[in-house]
């Protein structure tokens, strides 16, 4: 199969979706790899790399997107490349399709084949795909909003850990998934405390063994919410329903009884967000405030360590491009029933029903599609 790989080109977005090893790997597969001049140039993989891995440097997206059969990015396709995308053609990337109406119908006009990473399953309950990403966010998610507590950035001038004699700060994590788990490992870490909120038991459960007492756990309710936000200084919202649109758990008048000065970094922001006043912010313009809170809610926190990103995204995402290469895309996604979960859109007809139901397309199962 030919396979392209592009230069990313949303706002600050330095990771790439195949590195040199995962050139070779598909390399010595059959493959043949196109990769676009200067895609992993801004984390250090030079194209001299890719070529002595076995890759064709192409010029253009123009061209690569003309030329590949499956196109393997990271980030969900802008305009500009939706247009570049054919009948037939598959993608492979994340696509966080259930807040965008505009993209969705992009991917529905071209007729491709769109795979999205962030709805790929494993058979446990995990997603296999987002998690790499998702213990980058939320490591990233206590850093980011260690700065932003900062008075100069807007914060209430907290230090996050406190120093002896002073308390520290009060850091709530709503939804304890993956970024939760890894923003309250870090948060813990800092001298934090820290309080994780999740309307699952068994993962509570698991929290609270993990830690060993480290942290609180409580069940999500609105009432428990409200009581952890208005005595918090950092606020991180990471809750999932998978393929979803986020629920909007925090309301603009539950901001009203907070701090002035908290900060909160909405992670959850690529599903849409979990907090009502959220709107999807870039690495350049991390954060702005409404309510005197401060948000963050950068849609590609992983980009900004596009470097750790893209060896974490690309271990996790070759085996899956190798099937999807070396047996086609069809029989790869009969074959696997996980992998397939992650088809959203099939030559024109939506294929996730999440994504179906919000946005108010007919909804055709991924088998029905692929058997017809
Ligand atoms: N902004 C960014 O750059 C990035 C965003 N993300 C996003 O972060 C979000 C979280 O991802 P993961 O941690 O991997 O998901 P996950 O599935 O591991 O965890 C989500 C957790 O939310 C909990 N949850 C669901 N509804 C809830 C509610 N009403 N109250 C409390 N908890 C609730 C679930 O029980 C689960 O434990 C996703 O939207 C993901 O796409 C992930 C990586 C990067
Ligand atoms: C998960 C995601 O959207 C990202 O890594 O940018
Ligand atoms: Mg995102």
């Amino acid at each position: 199969m030919r396979i392209g790989t592009p230069k990313e080109i949303k706002n600050h977005e330095y990771r790439v979706g195949l590195t040199p090893a995962g050139v070779r790997e598909l390399r010595s597969h059959g493959h043949e790899i196109l990769i676009q001049k200067g895609a992993g140039l801004g984390i250090g993989l030079a194209d001299a790399a890719y070529v002595a891995a076995g890759a064709e440097i192409v010029e253009t997206a123009v061209e690569l997107f003309a030329r590949a059969e499956m196109v393997i990015k990271v980030k969900e396709p802008q305009p500009v490349e939706c247009q570049m995308l054919r009948k037939g053609q598959v993608l492979f990337t994340y696509l966080h399709l259930a807040p965008d109406p505009k993209q969705t119908q992009g991917l529905v006009d071209s007729g491709c084949i769109a795979i999205a990473y962030e709805t790929v399953t494993d058979g446990r309950g995990g997603l296999p795909l987002l998690a790499p990403m998702s213990e980058v966010a939320g490591r990233m998610s206590i850093q980011a909003g260690a700065h932003a507590m900062e008075k100069a950035q807007g914060g209430n001038g907290v230090l996050m850990g406190g120093v002896p004699g002073v308390e520290p700060a009060n850091v709530v994590v709503i939804g304890g998934g993956v970024v939760g788990y890894n923003a309250a490992r870090v948060a813990v870490g800092m001298g934090a405390k820290v309080t994780i909120l999740d309307r699952s038991l068994p993962r509570l459960g698991w929290l609270d063994t993990v830690f060993e007492g480290r942290l609180k756990t409580l069940y999500s309710t609105a009432d428990a919410l409200e009581t952890c936000l208005a005595d918090a200084d950092l606020v991180i919202g990471a809750v999932l329903v998978p393929g979803a649109a986020a629920p909007k758990l925090v309301t603009r008048a539950m901001l009203r009884h907070m701090k002035p000065g908290t900060v909160i970094v909405d992670v959850a922001i690529d599903q849409g967000g979990c907090f009502e006043t959220s709107r999807a912010t870039t690495h350049q313009n991390p954060t702005y405030v409404e309510e005197d809170i401060v948000h963050y809610c950068v849609a590609n926190m992983p980009g900004g360590v596009a470097r750790t990103s893209t060896f974490a995204l690309t271990n996790a995402t070759l085996p899956y491009a190798i099937a999807l290469a070396n047996k086609g895309y069809r029989k790869a996604l009969i074959d696997d029933a996980n992998l397939r979960e992650g088809l959203n859109v099939h030559e024109g007809r939506v294929t996730y029903k999440a994504v179906a139901e919000v946005l108010g397309y007919d909804y055709q199962p991924a088998l029905e599609a692929l058997k017809a």
